[in-house]
């Protein structure tokens, strides 16, 4: 039974629009003219309870708009949703206890006057949690987030990496169920973005958590979801393994060899050639022939070292974001 269920969703947004000067702006107080903005159409999925699944797509694809639907935030203009049996938008606080929207650009929100510690009582009073059970709770979020040295510092001094680490303790106080994280590794240095990867890892396997991530950095995503929702102008565009995704996008794996041989071999000979230097060479070479190509190989040269390589997957999505998905992979063709 899926805990998220989104049928032919869709959002559109209804702005104003004024035209330049003075003259207009007097005029647009007795006649407003709007535009639509269809935001999110038609877009459909199911996700299962424990999973990680990250939701990918260029700027202005409708990640942020459909995260504000699934929390409720926005009604939707058409279609339907439902998590874990509830609608959103009716926002009710069975259904708000049971979620949390974590923000990478804006962890904390409300006063940042008060200390930590007064956040998460405040949090404890607000989403009802026992006092064993935020004791509890507490402990293990000091624990994993490395808490103890800012609970007693006011939430206006902390540093951004910092204030993640708070926002993500007082969303997760009164355990929620699902989670979604919206770049919740934006302007993280290396050191916290590693502490914020493995924190979401061991979040979901010790509590069981169902985690909807969205972020620009494919390593994130290819370090915590084996599935991906990739959404384009608003529509579903891909929807399987990241896996299946990398392997179809880019049909080629790159074989960097290294060589006993006092000569050089005819590289050629093996695959596309993208880098050569004394004994050592980068090719080029089609998933499909890579075993043969070995074998090849090992039985030609003598071989010192030789790896296998993906080509990065940051540059395989660019090029989704920019050109678009090819025909096999769109959906309903795959
Ligand atoms: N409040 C709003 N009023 C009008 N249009 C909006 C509003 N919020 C978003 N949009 C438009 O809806 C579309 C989807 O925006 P959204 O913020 O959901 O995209 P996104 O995938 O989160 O982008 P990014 O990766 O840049 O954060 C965009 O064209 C955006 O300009």
């Amino acid at each position: 039974m899926p805990i998220i269920t989104v049928d032919t969703l869709c959002m559109t947004y209804k702005t104003p629009v004024r035209t330049e000067g003075l003259k207009a702006a007097f005029g647009s107080l007795f006649r407003r003219t709007y535009r639509e903005i269809q935001a999110i159409q038609q877009l459909s999925f199911t996700l299962e309870e424990g999973a990680i699944v990250g939701f990918i797509g260029p700027n202005g694809a409708g990640k942020t708009t459909t995260l504000k639907l699934l929390t409720g935030i926005l009604h939707p203009t058409g279609g339907t949703i439902e998590i874990l049996g509830r609608q959103p938008w009716r926002r009710e606080p069975a259904f708000l206890k049971q979620i949390a929207l974590i923000r990478g650009s804006q962890p904390i929100g409300g006063p940042t006057e008060l200390t930590v510690l007064d956040s998460l009582r405040f949090q404890q009073l607000l989403y009802e949690v026992s006092e064993a059970d935020f004791l509890k709770n507490l402990a293990e979020l000091t624990e994993m987030l490395d808490l103890e040295p800012l609970l007693q510092r006011q939430i206006r001094t902390l540093s951004l990496g910092e204030r993640l680490r708070c926002g993500l303790a007082l969303s997760l106080l009164y355990r929620p169920r699902l989670l979604f994280l919206d770049e919740p590794t934006l302007g993280l240095d290396v050191t916290a973005v590693n502490m914020m990867r493995g924190f979401i890892a061991r979040y979901n396997q010790q509590t069981g958590a169902t985690i909807l991530l969205t972020s620009h950095y494919m390593i994130d995503v290819e370090a915590l979801c084996k599935r991906v929702l990739l959404i384009d102008h608003g529509k579903l565009a891909y929807d399987g393994s990241l896996e299946a995704l990398s392997a179809a996008l880019s049909p080629y794996k790159l074989l960097k060899v290294t060589t006993h041989e006092a000569s050089d071999p005819l590289w050629n000979n093996y695959g596309d050639v993208v880098e050569t230097e004394a004994k050592r060479a980068s090719l080029r070479i089609r998933r499909e022939q890579v075993p043969a190509i070995i074998a090849r190989l090992l039985t030609d040269v003598s071989v010192a070292d030789l790896t296998i390589e993906d080509p990065p997957l940051e540059h395989v999505i660019d090029q989704v974001y920019r050109e678009g998905l090819p025909l096999q992979l769109q959906r309903g063709k795959r």
